[in-house]
């Protein structure tokens, strides 16, 4: 597996003996005035895995011929196989029996296998392993989680528990006009007690938070659970969730105790409070995911496999419906319906089209509206002049906002390249201000960013297939490669590079399209004049990367004439609404960012490239425009 999550005792917990050497341990309060300890947090002094390849893939036809090979009976589900578990009843020696319940799930895609009985888990080769134990008449142990993620579990389960007692069924707070208040700050008001009771829902006054448990579909025990409190800001509402374990870990089908064995239909909804409400109102049955409309974790993907007919219920809004589509796909097409086609007709006229619009840099929204799935942006900028730094806030910008991320970093190693995020994302430089390090991690390790843990030169086919698998597991919408020219691989040296390049761009641009994901893609500059700026021609190799490109940006660092540390940053092809132009960047050393927030947008529209140097040689070659 070629793929870090920063969760929890991995990526980002490494990245501590870069700031202050050796270890720490601490007691994190779970949010400002919220009762419950996250505990203590292992820190490990090892650095991030080394370079490894992909998952090694599996084939859906391979696993049914293995399956029939070994004898073992299957079922053809919608996203798995279903077989007996290897986990449960007599052990080794006997063949597995039709006559079992089958509750493994073999996932289609990946081969990796969950047993709903046992929940054990693990790889398509650790199936095959424990197929071959029970040859050698050996009672087959599902694999088990390292040390330190069973201690984090235990450890949530712990804190959840303590939580979950001091929480009260709403019904019960002492006051009726608390009750009412409390009901109509979350938007239920006509949500009935019955209903909250059966979902098990609680309130926790000394946080304002609803409580939604996490109960094993196994022994109805308390796994963990999410507290979801409401933010105002002037009019406007926004509602904060909080679970415990963190977000990755925590894969709770909200809803799942109540769905009955003879359950053929559902509604799956984006958040808890659209389920308790629909299943309210309608009857169905309903469930919740996890982490709304960001991501479907296959591993749920068992539990929805008894469900002849899903209703995908995520939002209203763009971005939901995007995600449905491809929920749709992980689900099984033909089983899937979607919200209805005129709302998405009004849909395409507003706003949302455009995409998700950065918060750190205006500008760029104004040029090229907003980031859109799909797309395929190419970014350029002289030897040194702090491409990687740039895109690094760029790409952390829409990740804060939920986009789900994966970072190719060929160049530079993860954990300088999580260095520099972490920087930007806490606005300062964490080594003068350690005690604020812990906050600022665990805020990092919240956000939806995955890393590839390739390093230098790789294979085109095994990043793709990286990004692929990386697409199905955590519903990955933007990938970023720092750099092309690692992609080359070196049995291209030999033949055209020019060829070679085209080859790997093209790559690119179909998986963006195929997969509905955006890729934003380093290259370095063919060698320039120093003295001119650079123009999208100037992208090493031939025209087939900008033909290919909606977006071309480019980091102009004209130093010798605007001024010592001076960037602009030029949108030089927008084929969305064709809007190119130029503006000014900021840089503070302290925070890494191009943000700064002195910058004024100083924004330059221009109608085309040639319109926008010509401009700039009658504006005395100055390399930018400072008209506002
Ligand atoms: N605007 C800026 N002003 C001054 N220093 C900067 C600026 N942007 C980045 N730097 C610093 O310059 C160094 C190089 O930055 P970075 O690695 O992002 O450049 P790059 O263009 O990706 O490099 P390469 O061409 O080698 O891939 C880093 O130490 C970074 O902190």
């Amino acid at each position: 597996m070629a793929l870090v999550p920063l969760r929890p005792g991995r990526a980002a917990s490494r990245l501590l003996p870069l700031l202050c050497g050796g270890a720490r341990s601490k007691g994190a309060s779970l949010s400002p005035g919220a009762p419950g300890r996250l505990g203590q947090r292992r820190y490990k002094k090892d650095v991030l895995p080394s370079p490894d390849g992909p998952a090694p893939s599996v084939s859906i036809t391979e696993i049914r011929q293995y399956l029939r090979a070994e004898d073992i009976p299957f079922h053809d589900g919608y996203s798995c196989l279903h077989t007996p578990s290897l986990f449960t009843g007599d052990g080794g020696g006997q063949p597995l029996s039709a006559s079992a319940p089958f509750t493994l799930f073999i996932d289609k895609t990946t081969g990796s296998f969950l047993c709903t009985a046992t929940l054990a888990e693990g790889t398509w080769q650790d199936f095959q392993a424990n197929v071959e134990l029970r040859h050698r008449g050996i009672t087959p142990i599902p694999p088990a989680s390292s040390e330190e993620v069973e201690e984090e579990m235990r450890q949530a389960r712990e804190d959840a528990r303590c939580i979950w007692e001091r929480a009260l069924p709403l019904w019960e707070l002492l006051d009726e006009k608390e009750i009412k208040e409390t009901k109509a700050l979350f938007g239920i008001s006509m949500v009935t007690d019955a209903t909250l009771k059966r979902f098990g829902v609680r309130y926790l006054r000394t946080a304002r938070s609803l409580v939604f448990p996490w109960f094993s579909p196994q022994n109805a025990t308390l796994k963990g659970l999410k507290l979801v409190r409401v933010e105002k800001k002037g009019s406007t509402i926004t509602y904060v969730e909080e679970t415990l374990p963190r977000f990755d870990s925590y894969r709770n089908l909200f809803g799942l105790p109540l769905i009955g064995r003879r359950d053929t239909e559902l509604v799956l909804t984006g958040w808890e409070l659209d389920a308790l409400a629909l299943h309210q109102s309608a009857g169905v049955a309903t469930l919740a995911l996890p982490r709304g409309a960001s991501c479907l974790p296959p591993t749920l993907l068992p539990y929805l496999e008894q469900f002849k007919r899903i209703t995908l219920w995520l939002g209203e809004d763009l971005r939901s419906w995007e995600a449905a589509k491809l929920f749709a796909r992980k689900l099984s097409l033909k089983r899937c319906s979607l919200l209805r086609e005129e709302v998405f007709g009004e849909l395409v006229n507003t706003e949302q089209v455009s995409g998700v619009k950065w918060a750190r840099f205006p500008e760029l929204n104004k040029l090229l509206k907003g980031h859109r799935r799909g797309e395929l942006t190419i970014f350029t900028g002289p030897t040194g002049s702090g491409k990687t730094t740039f895109i690094s806030e760029y790409a952390l910008d829409l990740c804060m906002q939920g986009v789900c991320t994966l970072w190719g970093s060929f160049e530079i190693n993860n954990v300088r390249l999580a260095k520099i995020m972490l920087t930007q994302f806490a606005g300062r430089r964490l080594e003068d201000q350690l005690e604020l390090y812990d906050e600022w991690a665990d805020r990092f390790e919240e956000l939806p960013l995955y890393f590839m843990t390739f390093h230098g030169q790789q294979n085109i086919k095994t990043v793709i297939d990286t990004m692929q698998h990386a697409v199905y597991m955590y519903d990955i919408t933007h990938v970023v490669v720092d750099n092309l020219q690692f992609m080359m691989g070196h049995e291209h040296l030999s033949v055209d590079r020019l060829a070679a390049q085209d080859y790997v761009v093209g790559a690119f641009r179909k998986f963006a399209t195929d997969n509905t994901c955006h890729i934003t893609l380093i290259i370095h500059p063919r060698k320039e004049d120093d003295e001119k700026e650079l123009q999208t021609a100037s992208i090493f190799g031939s025209a087939k990367a900008s033909q290919e490109a909606d977006n071309v940006l480019i980091l102009q660092d004209r130093k010798l004439v605007t001024g010592p540390g001076k960037r602009y940053l030029q949108v030089s092809k927008n084929r969305f609404d064709g809007d190119v132009g130029i503006f000014p960047l900021e840089f503070s050393k302290a925070s890494l960012s191009f943000s700064s927030s002195k910058s004024k947008a100083r924004l330059k529209k221009m109608k085309g490239e040639k319109e926008l140097l010509a401009n700039k040689t009658v504006e005395g070659g100055s390399g930018a425009s400072k008209k506002p």
